[in-house]
């Protein structure tokens, strides 16, 4: 059985993991759990995000490999906001895929977030509380997301999480192609 670990218990995560996988393998069995990011709970910058991903994964990855060894997955997202030269901020987000000891890490697309938002995510506050405040909605980052609510519902959060993971699977969908070139590092540089 393949056993797919989610390390979030936020639907708008878990959904589109279930999406992928189902279309990949529809017995596959594809649960959220808790487990640590390792990073502050609104990463800012490229490489904080993908830290965040990447310890998801991994210990995704133990718990299912703990459950049954036999095609264990996990998969870590996080969601950051990095700042451009000109002062604009961005919010996008950092897929990490883990499996049988390799790990690919892609990242997501990405909007402009509106000024106001960026200047109170800098200020410290975190991104879903401000859009939250600022909507009118209610945990939005658990929904539709930023990305939901900004473009009028032409995308939402879970889009950009599928399409993500999509792209990260592809080095394990073709691991002919991708031989030696696909990340692979040991759990204890983690
Ligand atoms: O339960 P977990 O898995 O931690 O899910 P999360 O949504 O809280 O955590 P993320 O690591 O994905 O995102 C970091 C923060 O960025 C914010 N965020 C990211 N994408 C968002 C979106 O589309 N809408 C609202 N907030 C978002 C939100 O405040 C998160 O706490």
């Amino acid at each position: 059985m393949r056993l797919v670990i989610v390390g979030s218990q936020n639907p708008a995560k878990v959904r589109p993991v279930q999406d992928v996988f189902g279309q990949l393998q529809p017995q596959a069995v594809v649960v959220g759990r808790d487990v640590p990011s390792g990073v502050p709970d609104q990463p800012l910058g490229e490489e904080e995000t993908r830290w965040g991903a990447v310890n998801r994964a991994w210990a995704a990855l133990k718990l299912a490999e703990a459950e049954q060894s036999a095609d264990a997955w996990g998969i870590g997202l996080e969601g950051g906001v990095r700042l451009n030269a000109d002062g604009n901020g961005w919010l996008f987000g950092m897929v990490a895929v883990a499996h049988s000891g390799k790990l690919e890490t892609v990242r997501t697309a990405e909007m402009r977030l509106p000024p106001p938002v960026l200047a109170r995510v800098q200020g410290g506050e975190e991104l879903g509380s401000v859009m939250d405040d600022l909507l009118g909605t209610v945990d939005v980052k658990r929904g539709v997301g930023s990305v939901g609510v900004l473009t009028g519902g032409l995308a939402d959060r879970a889009d950009v999480w599928r399409m993500g993971l999509a792209l990260a699977l592809a080095p394990f969908l073709n691991a002919e192609l991708y031989g030696s070139e696909q990340q692979t590092r040991p759990l204890s540089m983690l």
